[in-house]
């Protein structure tokens, strides 16, 4: 079941559900979802020389891109058909019997402005921030804030709380995670075997 307004503030009043900071609520809780806002690191991918991304190859996949940070009163700048990583200015810490999925705001998709490519689903367990996968699928800049609001995440019930939730006897490998995080993939158990 989703959670309504009602339901969120409740779980975020007993305090096993928490988003941090929320500085109006009024502004942020909508019906049945949480507003979340833009932070202010951006990881940029660098247009270098290397041909192809290995996602087998951690490192790799690292040097691929730049951080950078764009401070509130300030802009970033989110070019046609480009794709950089950002951040929530929240950090979240979800109980073991609720999952959350990060969805853009549709005002800023009428902007043709994405903000999840494809991931959308934050686990049961997780704390951290929430990083973004924003891109520009239109034909004009956008000026992007820190601060302002881009994401909203809806809470839905388990049917029972998770026995394995995230952080907890498996490799969660973005558990904790501050500001954009760049691709771990390279460290899945799946590319791991075998090597030296
Ligand atoms: N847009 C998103 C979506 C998820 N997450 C965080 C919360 C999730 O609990 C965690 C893992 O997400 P996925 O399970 O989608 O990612 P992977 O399967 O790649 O990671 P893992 O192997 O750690 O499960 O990353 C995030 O920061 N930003």
């Amino acid at each position: 079941m989703i959670l309504s307004d009602r339901d969120i503030l409740r779980r975020m009043e007993e305090g096993d559900l928490v988003v941090d900071p929320v500085d109006d609520l009024n502004t942020q809780l909508q019906p049945a979802s949480l507003d979340l806002r833009l932070g202010e690191e951006f990881l940029e991918f660098q247009r270098t020389n290397i041909s192809c991304i290995h996602p087998n190859r951690e490192q790799e996949v690292g040097d691929y891109v730049r951080e950078t940070t764009v401070p509130e009163g300030e802009e970033f700048i989110l070019h046609p058909g480009d794709f950089v990583l950002g951040t929530t200015k929240e950090r979240v810490d979800i109980p073991d019997d609720l999952i959350a999925t990060v969805q853009g705001r549709s005002s800023l998709g009428r902007l043709a402005v994405v903000i999840h490519a494809t991931a959308g689903i934050v686990d049961p367990g997780y704390r951290g921030q929430i990083t973004l996968e924003l891109s520009n699928l239109g034909t004009a800049p956008v000026a992007l804030s820190p601060g302002m609001r881009v994401s909203q995440l809806i809470f839905t019930e388990l049917s029972s709380a998770a026995d394995r939730p995230y952080g907890v006897e498996r490799d969660s490998k973005y558990q904790g995670q501050s500001g954009p995080q760049a691709s771990r993939i390279g460290v899945d158990p799946e590319f791991s075997e075998g090597e030296e």
